[in-house]
């Protein structure tokens, strides 16, 4: 097994300055690659660059290598924040499955890897913050207050995010040509498979996923497709890794929270059941009053809800579910239990994460065996797809979503995935149509207006 690298070793030097906010999409231009932008509802927009130190790890311990490296990296820190969301993190993801991230699309991206970046801009409610990080033989004070001015004078020339209007962006791509990775013939085999199986009682619910590969017709514009999925996105956590210069990077922006722990609180959420939107405000009230009287969709809500419940229970002081609700998106609805619990002692974010991944939200029921199924049936990797990804910072506080509404992009090609619950009633054609569905907030994107 791979051991955690952390290069260079620590010790860890941070500093940050207020800043005028530049307009997002010229900071992302002007900052190189590695880059990362986690962009979360209740969380501050980050944008960060470079690789101050990276630790990646694989295998069974993978959630507990990268905690172990987080804590040496951060037990050696010298930091002067200027506000708590400034503060150096981590930003990185884990694969869907133990020993899952086999080649096209995802060989730049680990089965877990986590990267302090040189540079990160906070744009907060309190304002924008530059921060500067070192490790290893860059970390002295002096030069790194050196980059701090030279980084901030760089994004000084940039202007102002106010200068900047959505019409100067590039266009969407547009697409060429795409392929699925599923037949119609095919996936209707495999959920008739699975359903059986689920009928037997061999298996209580699995999450069955599709992979579309489209060429894009002009090359991927990065940072408009954030702006306007930020725009078009605001209640759901965006998220963009580009691990190497020019490469691939993975995106999306997904109504799913995996975990946020702050102190000893925790906050989550059970997120499964779908159904579409309507056309019009009564018909959307139609169909988001029919899902939450539905058997199936709240058989399947509920074995999630359960779960997740079930999982924070050897951490938790008290667990406080809230009511199940539906969740309107620009393309879908789903049924929604927000969860929130009080630890019943310190915790590290990387344990809640590691005993919540695979939610049966996008995994399944028993676990062993849906993951099993998942492996068999799906003709594709789903590498960091439906994997947790966010950040962690020295108090072992953080953020995971569930990387799902998702892509990897090169500059001329993106992989979409999506995936389906399946229980006992589910019908491969209805299945089939609601994956079509969850591709749309990327596809969307990279479909010409014209
Ligand atoms: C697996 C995905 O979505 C998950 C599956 C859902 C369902 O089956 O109803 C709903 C939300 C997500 O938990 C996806 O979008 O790829």
């Amino acid at each position: 097994m791979e051991r955690v690298r952390s290069s260079p070793a620590p010790p860890l030097v941070s500093r940050t300055t207020g800043i005028d906010a530049p307009a997002f999409a010229a900071a992302f231009d002007a900052l190189p690659a590695p880059r990362m932008t986690w962009n979360a509802p209740d969380d501050a927009l980050v944008l960060a660059s470079g690789e101050a130190a990276t630790l990646t790890a694989d295998g069974p311990d993978r959630f507990a290598e990268i905690r172990a490296g987080a804590d040496e990296l951060f037990d050696s820190g010298d930091v002067h924040a200027g506000t708590e969301a400034a503060r150096p993190r981590l930003f990185g993801g884990f694969a869907f499955h133990e020993g899952g991230c086999d080649g096209d699309p995802w060989e730049p991206f680990p089965e877990a890897r986590f990267v302090l970046p040189r540079v990160q801009v906070t744009f907060a409610d309190n304002g924008a913050w530059l921060t500067v990080n070192a490790v290893g033989a860059e970390a002295d004070p002096d030069a790194v207050e050196a980059r701090l001015a030279e980084e901030r004078d760089r994004l000084a020339g940039l202007g102002e995010a106010s200068d900047v209007s959505a019409a100067d962006r590039p266009p969407r791509p547009g697409i060429a040509a795409t392929r699925r990775t599923t037949s119609r013939e095919a996936w209707r085999e495999s959920v008739e498979a699975a359903v059986d199986r689920i009928r037997g009682g061999d298996l209580r619910k699995v999450v069955l996923a599709q992979a579309l590969e489209a060429d894009l017709a002009a090359t991927f514009p990065r940072a408009a497709t954030l702006d306007r999925l930020a725009e078009k996105y605001p209640d759901c956590h965006r998220y963009y890794f580009e691990p190497d210069a020019g490469g691939s990077a993975f995106f999306g922006a997904t109504p799913e929270r995996l975990v946020a722990l702050r102190g000893r609180t925790v906050e989550t959420d059970a997120l499964a059941g779908t159904t579409g939107r309507g056309e019009t405000p009564a018909e959307d009230e139609w169909l988001a009053q029919e899902l939450l009287d539905d058997d199936k969709n709240v058989h399947e809500h509920e074995l999630v809800a359960d779960t997740v419940r079930e999982q924070l229970e050897p951490f938790a002081a008290s667990i406080s579910p809230g009511e199940r609700r539906v969740r309107r998106l620009a393309t879908v609805q789903h049924l929604h239990t927000p969860i929130t619990a009080e630890l019943s002692a310190d915790r590290h974010v990387l344990e809640l994460v590691e005993a919540l991944h695979p939610t049966p939200a996008v995994g399944g029921l028993p676990p062993d065996r849906a993951l099993e199924t998942i492996h068999d049936t799906e003709p594709f990797d789903r590498g960091w797809y439906a994997a947790p990804v966010g950040w962690i910072d020295a108090a072992g506080n953080g953020a995971f979503a569930v990387a799902i509404r998702s892509a990897v992009a090169t500059p001329r090609r993106a992989t979409l995935f999506a995936g389906v619950g399946l229980v006992a009633d589910s019908d491969p054609d209805l299945e089939w149509d609601e994956v079509q569905l969850k591709y749309r907030p990327i596809l969307d994107e990279l479909e010409d207006e014209g």
